[in-house]
């Protein structure tokens, strides 16, 4: 079974959506240095987690520049994990963690394997993205998945697998790498920050969840 994070939810009404159709977690992405339609700001963001109901995870998704920035934005916003994109080192992820004492999911590039085996204590969990160049994420490319699977295999963390997934491709990728959960963005969205309240249910479904309810 591949748990499930709806990523990128700007409102309510799609907040509401995901967890009616039984995500595991939610994404708010806040204080990102890139153009993106799924940012929120950081009261936005503070105000979806507060909606975010128990036993569904709220994940702020954010690209801090400094890891006192990324303490800031946890007590301003109090998600129950936090997301980080870029390239803070094991000392910097380590001082935030003891800080805030919060979830801490680091994204790493699929090329990058060596930082995810130097990371893999650190960390609470790796999500392993096809990110651009400056580390973001929301790329809608998909990568090696076996390549993946061997990360999977390799480290201790629970790796989560993104990018370019879809309703369409999850299932397939999910067969391949076995990862801990998959995280969608753009593939589940009507048009940029708006989520597809269909697909978005159709994705959850094809990542195993209800395959595994019922076979239970
Ligand atoms: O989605 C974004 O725009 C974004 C911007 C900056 C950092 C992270 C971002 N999104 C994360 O990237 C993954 C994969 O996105 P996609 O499914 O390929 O569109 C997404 O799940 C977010 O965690």
């Amino acid at each position: 079974m591949a748990r499930v994070k709806i990523c990128g939810l700007t409102d309510s009404a799609d907040l509401r959506a995901a967890v009616e159709a039984g995500t595991d977690a939610v994404g708010f992405i806040s204080e990102v240095p890139v153009d993106t339609p799924r940012e929120v700001d950081r009261s936005q963001a503070a105000a979806l987690i507060a909606e975010t109901p128990p036993f569904v995870t709220a994940t702020l998704v954010t690209m801090a520049e400094t890891p006192e920035e990324a303490v800031s934005i946890v007590r301003t916003t109090r998600p129950d994990a936090l997301q980080l994109h870029g390239s803070f080192d094991s000392e910097e992820l380590g001082f935030i963690r003891a800080e805030t004492g919060i979830k801490l999911i680091q994204t790493i590039d699929h090329t990058e394997t060596d930082r995810a085996a130097e990371l893999d204590q650190v960390v609470d969990a790796l999500l392993i993205d096809s990110t651009d160049e400056s580390g973001a994420g929301g790329t809608g490319e998909t990568h090696d998945w076996a390549a993946t699977g061997e990360l999977v295999e390799s480290l201790t963390s629970p790796v989560i697998l993104a990018g370019g997934l879809t309703p369409d491709n999850v299932a397939e990728a999910v067969s391949i790498a076995a990862p801990f959960g998959v995280d969608v963005a753009s593939g589940v969205e009507a048009e940029g920050g708006i989520k597809d309240h269909t697909a978005v249910a159709t994705f959850i479904q094809n990542a195993g969840r209800e395959l595994e309810v019922r076979q239970l």
